[in-house]
């Protein structure tokens, strides 16, 4: 529940979610624009509180924890955006390191690190340009290198290819199915690219209007609908609804 941005109404973003994703799962989220999926994904890292009932992750209630055990918590959680979010005055070097600062490590102890994530993404090269100076692909696959830093157990994705060109989708498609084959990481996936949702997820929930109309295998024949039939068609063509409360 949001509260009310003016005089008004709280807006209800979301209402009586029950889902559980497997670790080591890659699970999409689809629906209509405001049908609430980044604020299910805000949920999972705790930027926003739930006003009712309890997120878990990794078997941890982050609401119960101090403040202290969850920053920590919240540091095995990745998250990349649409828009890359890096700090477009800091190198893609600093980007990354600055994560590692904010964890008390040295500057010393961060360079093989930040090394690492970068070579991880085929990016070592650039670590002293900025940001401006690499394509909006290159700028995603600093955004992974900087999630991926703290080695999480969970990378959020919000819409990460919905800037990009079809070659630059290809290769943050090609990290991300690199980061679940090698990492083991838990990726959930927020996406209107029903392609993408079908090359990367095993399943997907379907949100509409802050409801779960459905979770379905991505492998199943309705996973081949386009989103468009997605919405309207959600409640008719989904299998059997696994967790709805
Ligand atoms: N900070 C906020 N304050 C008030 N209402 C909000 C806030 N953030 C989101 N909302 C509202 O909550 C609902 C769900 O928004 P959310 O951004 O989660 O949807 P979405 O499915 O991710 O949409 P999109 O695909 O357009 O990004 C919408 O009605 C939105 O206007």
């Amino acid at each position: 529940m949001y509260p009310a941005r003016r005089e008004g109404h709280t807006v209800c973003a979301l209402d009586e979610i029950t889902l559980s994703v497997q670790a080591q799962e890659v699970f999409g989220i689809v629906g209509q624009s405001g049908s609430g999926k980044s604020t299910l994904l805000r949920l999972i890292n705790h930027l926003e509180a739930p006003t009712e009932g309890t997120v878990e992750v990794a078997g941890v209630d982050l609401a119960q924890l101090s403040l202290r055990a969850r920053r920590a918590q919240r540091r095995r959680i990745g998250m990349i955006f649409q828009d890359f979010n890096l700090l477009a005055n800091k190198t893609v070097f600093d980007n990354i390191a600055l994560v590692l600062s904010l964890e008390g490590r040295r500057r010393r102890s961060q360079r093989d690190r930040v090394m690492e994530v970068l070579d991880y993404v085929n990016m070592a090269d650039r670590a002293h340009q900025h940001p401006i100076q690499l394509s909006g692909g290159e700028q995603q696959r600093v955004a992974i290198a900087r999630a991926l830093v703290t080695d999480p157990a969970v990378l959020l994705c919000d819409e990460p290819t919905s800037a990009l060109d079809p070659q630059h989708t290809d290769d943050v498609v090609e990290i991300l199915s690199q980061v679940r084959r090698d990492l083991g990481t838990t990726i959930m996936l927020v996406s209107h690219e029903l392609e993408l949702v079908k090359t990367l997820c095993d399943r997907a929930a379907i949100l509409e209007a802050g409801q779960l109309a459905g979770i379905t295998e991505v492998s199943a024949p309705e996973a081949r609908e386009t989103y468009a039939s997605y919405s309207e068609r959600a409640r008719t063509y989904l299998g059997p609804k696994e967790e709805q409360a």
